[in-house]
């Protein structure tokens, strides 16, 4: 898969590019809502014989749009977007740079140079795809806008439990931890890749070193817990336990938020290198212990707890 950063003053690339199959949206997460519009393209793509392309927008609009809830912060970043539609067989991705410049453009400005000047001969998003100035243009009058220059496919409410399902309900429950729902909207669990900047034996808790990691400030980050997860690492996934939180014993606490996890049945030493956490389960809100003995037994309760959980995977 080939990535074109683009924006409204620099549109098109500069080579000729061959003809795509278009899904078209944010798509932060890349739930089954978002996977329902880029396979529709795939399965466009394939039959009339041409490339599948996704494009999606950076930042996200409601940061330039000064919108009271303004999501800086992504369930995929960039890199993980990448990631995923790369392994959905998605040969080309446009990033657009959103700014006031971009959000200007009428929809049928937008569609010429947005799809028509990108070679885009069929283009693919949800019932409730808007594009152009004040978002006015819908999937309704795409086909005014195409003359006969590409074809359109719109894709129907992805819902579960009578709810659409979508990136802000994910957010929602990341707010509260709730893993276990949303590796149902996603069809796979929560994760992010960070780097070990700590592999240590913990003073206060029992047992093999924590690894404590920075969690990159792009990601939207869970609510404070301790969590069921599955650690990867040179290759293999081991079974363990995180904990997100403020930074419990550490003089500065941080408001960003630390991750710790331990492995159960390795302890390696990963300073330094790239691990991914899967988040499968939340097993309980972080508590303040009295001392020592309190913690370490609440630690084997919630290594049990862990355990139990992941051998159901
Ligand atoms: C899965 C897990 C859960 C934890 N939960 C708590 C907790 O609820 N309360 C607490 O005070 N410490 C908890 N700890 C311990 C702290 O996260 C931290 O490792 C410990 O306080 C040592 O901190 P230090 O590295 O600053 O010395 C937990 C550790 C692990 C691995
Ligand atoms: N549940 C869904 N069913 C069908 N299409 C969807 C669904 N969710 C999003 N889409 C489509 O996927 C593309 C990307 O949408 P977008 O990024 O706005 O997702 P969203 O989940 O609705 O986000 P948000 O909650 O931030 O509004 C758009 O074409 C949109 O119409």
């Amino acid at each position: 898969m080939r990535t074109f950063h683009l924006s409204s003053e620099s549109p098109i690339v500069s080579e000729d590019l061959s003809a795509s199959a278009l899904a078209v949206g944010f798509f932060d997460g890349i739930h089954k809502g978002h996977q329902q519009v880029i396979r529709t393209a795939v399965q466009q793509a394939d039959k009339l014989g041409i490339d599948t392309a996704v494009m999606t927008f950076t930042p996200h609009p409601s940061v330039v749009l000064n919108k009271s809830v303004q999501h800086a912060r992504y369930i995929t970043p960039l890199p993980e977007k990448e990631r995923i539609l790369q392994d959905m067989g998605v040969d080309k991705l446009f990033v657009v740079h959103f700014d006031l410049a971009l959000a200007s453009l009428s929809p049928a400005e937008f569609a010429e140079k947005f799809f028509v000047d990108l070679n885009i001969r069929h283009v693919v998003a949800g019932f409730d795809f808007s594009f152009g100035y004040k978002g006015k243009g819908s999937m309704k009058e795409l086909p005014s806008y195409a003359k006969g220059r590409f074809t359109t496919t719109t894709v129907a409410k992805v819902s579960q439990g009578d709810e659409k399902i979508s990136s802000t309900r994910i957010r929602g429950l990341l707010n509260q931890g709730d893993m276990a729902e949303i590796k149902t909207l996603l069809n796979r669990p929560y994760s992010i890749q960070g780097e070990v900047v700590e592999s240590q034996t913990s003073r206060e808790a029992p047992g093999p070193p924590m690894i404590n990691i920075h969690m990159n400030e792009a990601y939207y980050p869970p609510a404070f817990g301790i969590y069921a997860v599955e650690v990867e690492f040179r290759g293999e996934i081991h079974k363990g336990m995180a904990v997100y939180s403020m930074g419990l014993l550490r003089s500065e606490q941080n408001e960003e938020g630390c991750l710790e996890v331990r492995t159960f049945d390795s302890d390696p030493y990963l300073y330094g290198e790239k691990i991914r956490i899967f988040f499968h389960d939340f097993i309980r809100p972080v508590i303040e212990c009295e001392d020592r003995e309190q913690l370490m037994e609440q630690l084997l309760n919630d290594e049990r707890e862990c355990r139990r959980i992941l051998t159901l995977l």
